[in-house]
């Protein structure tokens, strides 16, 4: 296994005025709905071959993973199947990630795995590079703990044992901008709001919604956060297990500027390719410059936000 070297991004700075464009902006994206079982070396076996699948046949060069690939999305379950980041040689999950983004010259989005930071766990996506480099890492900063469960919903409290991170993430890879949420982090449109100002291109969410919050909100999220702020939405689920006490709604998604859905599949195992062109994001604004029309001398929290993603 290649060893990662720990290179970690700086967070890009503020980007005001037009639209930067990064070195690509047509490429394909391969999202990897993998069904997630109670055996991790399977876990991590499944998830490579759908990102050999989706590079390698499929000619995607960004690829995204589901919320919580390695271990089923179950809170009894994320201590037993964490890793140690500090300590990357031992982290198979990781050492995985970052020889198959290099063996393929591919930029990985690892949707989430539980990391486990000097005994406190936390809810964590790793970027990395198409040399294998470790780009940036997003701990979820919004957990999922469900009051009284509306009927048919499930009891779940993220809290109990996942500690919240405490920054939001955006990355600079020649794929432009991207910003990174986990699954809950979707419903904050803050924070999807920060990433745009800081010139985002794409927002990605790892996320395992379920299957009533699913059916309700899972779209309609996604394709919210991507009109209001004129760009790509990308999120990738595990597939469904119906046997599994937590039931995944699945139905891993692209979204565009226009709230369009470019890509989109159901509740099984499958590797989903969308074409990404961001000239579509120029073109909306132009149409639509929301930016300009924006009244920000009558709500500043605009300008807090970019302050407090900025440090
Ligand atoms: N993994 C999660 O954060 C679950 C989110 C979810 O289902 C929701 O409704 O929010």
């Amino acid at each position: 296994m290649a060893s990662i070297s720990n290179r970690t991004v700086a967070a890009q700075s503020f980007v005001s005025g037009p639209l930067q464009m990064p070195k690509i902006t047509q490429f394909k994206i391969g999202i990897c709905q993998l069904k997630v079982t109670t055996e991790k070396s399977g876990n991590i076996f499944k998830a490579r071959n759908m990102v050999v699948q989706a590079a390698a046949e499929q000619g995607a060069s960004l690829i995204l993973l589901p919320e919580m690939w390695n271990c089923p999305y179950s809170t009894d379950m994320f201590a037993k199947f964490s890793e140690d980041f500090n300590d990357i040689e031992s982290a198979p999950s990781l050492l995985m990630l970052s020889e198959v983004a290099s063996s393929f010259g591919v930029t990985i989005i690892g949707g989430s795995i539980p990391e486990n930071d000097a005994g406190q766990l936390y809810n964590t996506c790793c970027v990395f590079g198409p040399n294998g480099e470790l780009m940036a890492k997003h701990r979820k900063i919004h957990l999922f703990d469900m009051g009284k469960p509306l009927p048919g919903e499930v009891q779940f409290k993220e809290s109990d044992n996942i500690s919240a991170g405490e920054k939001p993430t955006v990355v600079d890879t020649d794929f432009g901008c991207i910003g990174i949420g986990i699954c809950h982090d979707i419903r904050f449109p803050e924070l999807a709001m920060s990433y745009s100002a800081r010139g985002a291109h794409l927002i990605c969410y790892p996320g395992a919604f379920n299957m009533s919050t699913g059916a309700a909100l899972w779209e309609l999220e996604q394709r919210t956060r991507a009109v209001d702020n004129q760009l790509y939405v990308a999120s990738c689920s595990p597939s469904r297990d119906s046997a599994s006490s937590y039931m995944i709604w699945g139905h891993s998604t692209v979204v565009g500027p226009m709230g369009e859905i470019i890509a989109t599949t159901g509740h099984e195992e499958s590797v989903l390719i969308a074409e990404i062109d961001y000239a579509a994001i120029q073109r909306t604004r132009e149409s639509l410059a929301l930016e300009s029309h924006r009244r920000k001398d009558i709500y500043q929290f605009i300008d807090l936000l970019r302050e407090s993603s900025n440090s």
